[in-house]
C-alpha cells in the first residue's frame, strides 16, 4: 500500500508563539498538525524533527515565517542542515511564481529537500505569500512525498485513487495554513513595521549559522572540493586542556539518599552532623567501670554491683561510690562512674554463692585517672560539627561513606555525575564479537568496549550507543541527536557523547561536518600538537530539553550545552587522549574541581583533582622523542622500596612498539610518560612526568643500575 500524505505546518513567530501552541489533526483529509515556535533554531529543529525522525512521523513539514532578512529570521538556517537531500528544483519553482507577481520575491530565502523520508518546504509568513508558494509546487507534492517516504516512482504514476486520497490531504494543508498563518500574519505585520525602525544605523548582524562560518569539508561537495591541508589550528595539549575547562559547564546539584552509591560523588554543600558521637559517654576496652579520684589510688576489691552491655537501653542505675559495673566495649558508662579499668588489669576476688558469676573482684592497677579508657560524647564527632565540605570526593575508601552513616546523615547535596555516550564510527568495523571471519577491510570494533571499560572504572554512567555506518547520508547525525535527546540507545539523554574515528583528513571523515553542518555545534578545537591524538576533536553543541520533561528538578537545571569528544580511530590515539582530554572534563562536570585546593590553584584546568595524577618518574632506558610533537609514551611505572623512586619502562619503545594503531601499546601500561618534542632520546636516568593511569606496585629493586 502507498503511503498516504500525512502534513504537519509550523509557524515560525516569536509573537504568535506567545499565544498556546496547538498541535492537531493531521491523517488524511483531516487538517493537519499545527504548531507555533518562536524564531528559534533549537526549538525549529526539535519541532521538525518530531515530525521526521519519530515515531509522531510525517511526510509533508511545512514552514511558514522567518526566511526573510531581519535579524530573527533563521528558518532556513534551521531547516538547512536537518536537510539530507536538497530539491532546488522545488526552490526554483516557489520563487519562480513569486516573482511574476512581485520583485520582493528575490527576498526570500526557501529551503526545500528530504530528511530521511520527509518532504520539508520552508514558506513565507504572510498567508498571501506562503499560499501563493505552496500553490506554485501543489501538483507535485502528492507525488514528491510519496517517493520521498519510499515509494518508486513507476507505481506512482499508476496510482490513480491513491492519487486523489492524497490531493484531499494536499487541499487540508493549504486550507489549514490558510487559517494557520493568518494569526501569524496579524503579529508580524507588527512586527516587520518594528524592524525597519531597528535596521537604521545598525552593524550587520551577526548570522546565527552561516555556511561560511564551518571549516570542516562540506560532504556533499566530494572529494575534489575537500581540505588538502586541515583548516583546524594546531593546539599545544595545555592550550587543548584549557578550552576544555572553559567549555565545560559547571556541575549540576541534586539531592542524594545516604548509601553506597554515592560513592565516587562529590559534595555540593557542607554537611554538619546530625547526632554526636558517641551519643553517650562510652567506655573504650572491656573491663569495669569505676568512680576514680585524681591523686587516689584505684587499687582494692569491689563488689561487681552492675553489668553494662554495648547494646544496654534504657536507664542504668547510677554507680554508687565502692563498687564497680563490668563493661563492655563500646558500652555506656553507668552515672557516676568516670573510668574504665581493663579486664586485664584486674583478678576475680569472689563467686556468686552459685558459682555463676563475680560477687568481687580485685582491681591491680593503682592509677587509673579519672577520664582513662572512656570517649566523652561527641568526642569523635561533635553534634552540628563540619564533616564534610563542598567538594569533598566521597572515596572509594569508605571514610566519607562511614562518617555520613554514622552521623545519621540521611541525604546529602552531590554533583550529578556526567552520563556519558560512546560511539564507533566507520563503515569497516565489525562487532568484536561478531562469530564471522572477517573479509577485506573489515577490523573489530575495539574501541568502544575499550572506552567502556575506562569509563565505568573511573566511575562514571555509561551508554554504549553502538556504531554509526558512515552511509547513508544521515546516520551518523542521527546517532548523535538520540544520544542527545536519550532515545534509541541512550535511554536517558547524555551529557557527553565520545566517538572514535572519523576526524582526520579522509572524505569519509565524517564528525567534524556532522557536527558544525547538521548539528549546529561549534567545534572549539580539530588538531593538537601531540602523539599519539593528532587529530583530536572537541566541540560543544547547543541542548535544550523537552518542554515535556521540565517538571524534574534536575532538569531544570539542565545543561544547556553538550561535549562531544571526537577522539582518533588508531586505539592507543583514542585511549590515550580519552584519559587525557575527557577525564578532567569528567571531572569537572562531576564536581572534582569545586574542591578548595582546587580552586585555590591559579590555573584551575591544572588542578590536581583534574584528570590523571601527574607524578615524577625515572626513566629505564632511553626513550625516542618525536621532533615536533609531545608523546604520550605508554609505560609500567614501579615503585622501587628500597630508594623510594617511581620507575618507567616502555610497553614498547623499539620499531613499531608505540605505533597508535596498536592497542598493545596500553595493554599493561599504567602510565602516560610525557615526552616533550626534541631531537634525540630520552634518557636513562632522567627524570620526566608521568601521568597515572592505575596502581603503582612496589619492586625490592633499583630497576636501573
Ligand atoms: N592525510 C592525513 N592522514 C591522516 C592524518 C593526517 O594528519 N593527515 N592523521 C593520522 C592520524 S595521526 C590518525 S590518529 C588517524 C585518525 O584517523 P580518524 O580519526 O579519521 O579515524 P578513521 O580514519 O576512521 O580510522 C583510523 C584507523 O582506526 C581504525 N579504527 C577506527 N575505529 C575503530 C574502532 N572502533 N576500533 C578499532 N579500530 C578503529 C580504523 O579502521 C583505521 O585503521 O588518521 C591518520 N591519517
Ligand atoms: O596522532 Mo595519530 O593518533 O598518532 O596516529
Ligand atoms: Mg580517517
Amino acid at each position: 500500500m502507498e503511503p498516504k500524505l500525512k502534513a504537519a505546518i509550523l509557524i515560525v513567530s516569536d509573537t504568535a508563539a506567545q499565544d498556546p501552541a496547538s498541535d492537531r489533526g493531521g491523517e488524511v483529509g483531516k487538517p493537519p498538525t499545527t504548531r507555533i515556535v518562536p524564531d528559534d533554531v533549537l526549538q525549529i529543529q526539535r519541532a521538525v524533527c518530531e515530525w521526521t525522525d519519530g515515531p509522531n512521523w510525517h511526510n509533508l513539514v511545512l514552514l511558514s515565517g522567518g526566511t526573510g532578512f531581519a535579524v530573527k529570521d533563521n528558518t532556513p538556517e534551521a531547516v538547512t542542515p536537518l536537510i539530507h537531500r536538497h530539491a532546488p528544483g522545488l526552490v526554483h519553482g516557489m520563487i519562480a511564481e513569486s516573482l511574476k507577481i512581485t520583485p520582493f520575491a528575490m527576498m526570500a530565502r526557501p529551503v526545500a529537500g528530504v530528511r530521511d523520508k520527509s518532504l520539508i518546504i520552508t514558506l513565507p509568513g504572510s498567508p498571501k505569500g506562503a499560499m501563493e508558494n505552496l500553490e506554485a509546487v501543489v501538483k507535485l507534492l502528492p507525488h514528491a512525498c510519496v517517493q520521498s517516504a519510499g515509494a518508486n516512482s513507476r507505481s506512482l504514476h499508476a496510482g490513480g485513487t491513491k492519487k486523489l486520497e492524497n490531493e484531499a490531504g494536499v487541499s487540508a494543508t493549504q486550507t489549514q495554513l490558510q487559517t494557520a498563518s493568518h494569526t501569524h500574519h496579524q503579529h508580524q505585520h507588527q512586527h516587520q513595521h518594528q524592524h525597519q525602525h531597528h535596521h537604521h544605523g545598525h552593524a550587520a548582524p551577526k548570522a546565527h549559522t552561516s555556511s561560511n562560518r564551518h571549516q570542516s569539508n562540506n560532504p556533499a561537495a566530494g572529494p575534489n572540493q575537500r581540505h588538502r591541508a586541515s583548516p583546524y589550528p594546531m593546539l599545544s595539549v595545555e592550550e587543548a586542556l584549557r578550552t576544555i575547562s572553559e567549555e565545560t559547564p559547571s556541575p549540576i546539584v541534586i539531592d542524594a539518599p545516604v548509601n553506597t552509591s554515592l560513592m565516587g560523588s562529590v559534595i555540593a554543600e557542607d554537611v554538619y552532623a546530625a547526632e554526636a558521637v558517641p551519643a553517650y559517654r562510652a567506655s573504650i576496652v572491656d573491663g569495669y567501670a569505676i568512680i576514680a579520684e585524681e591523686g587516689k589510688s584505684t587499687s582494692g576489691v569491689f563488689p561487681v554491683a552492675s553489668v553494662a552491655h554495648a547494646n544496654t537501653s534504657g536507664a542504668v542505675e547510677p554507680l554508687q561510690p565502692g563498687t564497680i559495673a563490668r563493661i563492655t566495649t563500646g558500652a555506656p558508662l553507668p552515672p557516676n562512674a568516670n573510668a574504665v579499668v581493663m579486664v586485664e588489669d584486674t583478678a576475680l576476688a569472689s563467686s556468686t554463692p552459685d558459682g555463676q558469676e563475680e560477687a568481687t573482684v580485685e582491681i591491680l592497677a593503682d592509677d587509673i585517672a579519672p577520664g582513662e579508657n572512656v570517649r566523652e560524647p561527641g568526642s569523635d564527632v561533635a553534634l552540628n560539627s563540619k564533616i564534610l565540605a563542598r567538594g569533598d570526593l566521597i572515596s572509594p575508601a569508605g571514610g566519607e561513606i562511614g562518617l555520613l552513616a554514622a552521623t545519621g546523615t540521611q541525604s546529602v547535596k552531590i554533583f550529578k555525575k556526567p552520563r556519558v555516550g560512546v560511539l564507533s564510527t566507520g563503515d569497516e568495523l565489525v562487532e568484536h564479537s561478531d562469530p564471522r571471519a572477517l573479509v577485506g577491510g573489515q577490523i573489530r570494533d575495539s574501541n568502544r568496549p575499550s572506552l567502556l571499560s575506562c569509563l565505568t572504572s573511573w566511575g562514571f554512567e555509561t551508554v554504549d550507543l553502538g556504531i554509526a555506518r558512515d552511509a547513508p547520508a544521515g546516520e551518523l547525525e542521527h546517532a548523535l541527536r538520540d544520544a542527545l535527546r536519550g532515545v534509541g540507545r541512550a535511554s536517558a539523554s547524555v551529557d557527553v557523547i565520545i566517538t572514535t574515528g572519523g576526524v582526520s583528513m579522509g572524505e569519509l571523515d565524517l564528525l567534524k561536518p556532522t557536527i558544525e553542518r547538521s548539528l549546529g555545534g561549534t567545534i572549539h578545537f580539530g588538531r593538537v600538537s601531540m602523539k599519539p591524538g593528532k587529530p583530536t576533536t572537541f566541540a560543544t553543541v547547543p541542548f535544550k530539553a523537552a518542554p515535556t520533561d521540565a517538571s524534574s528538578e534536575a532538569v531544570q537545571q539542565e545543561r544547556t550545552s553538550k561535549l562531544i569528544f571526537s577522539l582518533p580511530g588508531n586505539p592507543a590515539s583514542a585511549l590515550v587522549t580519552l584519559n587525557l582530554f575527557v577525564l578532567p572534563s569528567l571531572h569537572k562536570l562531576a564536581g572534582l574541581g569545586e574542591s578548595s585546593q582546587a580552586l585555590s590553584t591559579t590555573k584551575s584546568w591544572m588542578a590536581p583533582q583534574l584528570g590523571l595524577p601527574r607524578v615524577a618518574v625515572v626513566l629505564t632506558h632511553h626513550f625516542p622523542l618525536d621532533p615536533k610533537r609531545t608523546e604520550y609514551h605508554r609505560a609500567v611505572v614501579t615503585g622501587s622500596r628500597s630508594d623510594g623512586r617511581l620507575y618507567a619502562t616502555s610497553t614498547g619503545a623499539e620499531g613499531v612498539g608505540q605505533r597508535s594503531s596498536r592497542v598493545g601499546s596500553i595493554a599493561k601500561a599504567n602510565a602516560l610518560v610525557v615526552l616533550r618534542a626534541g631531537r634525540g632520546v630520552g634518557i636513562k636516568g632522567e627524570i620526566v612526568e608521568a601521568l597515572m593511569m592505575g596502581p603503582v606496585y612496589g619492586s625490592d629493586t633499583r630497576i636501573i643500575c
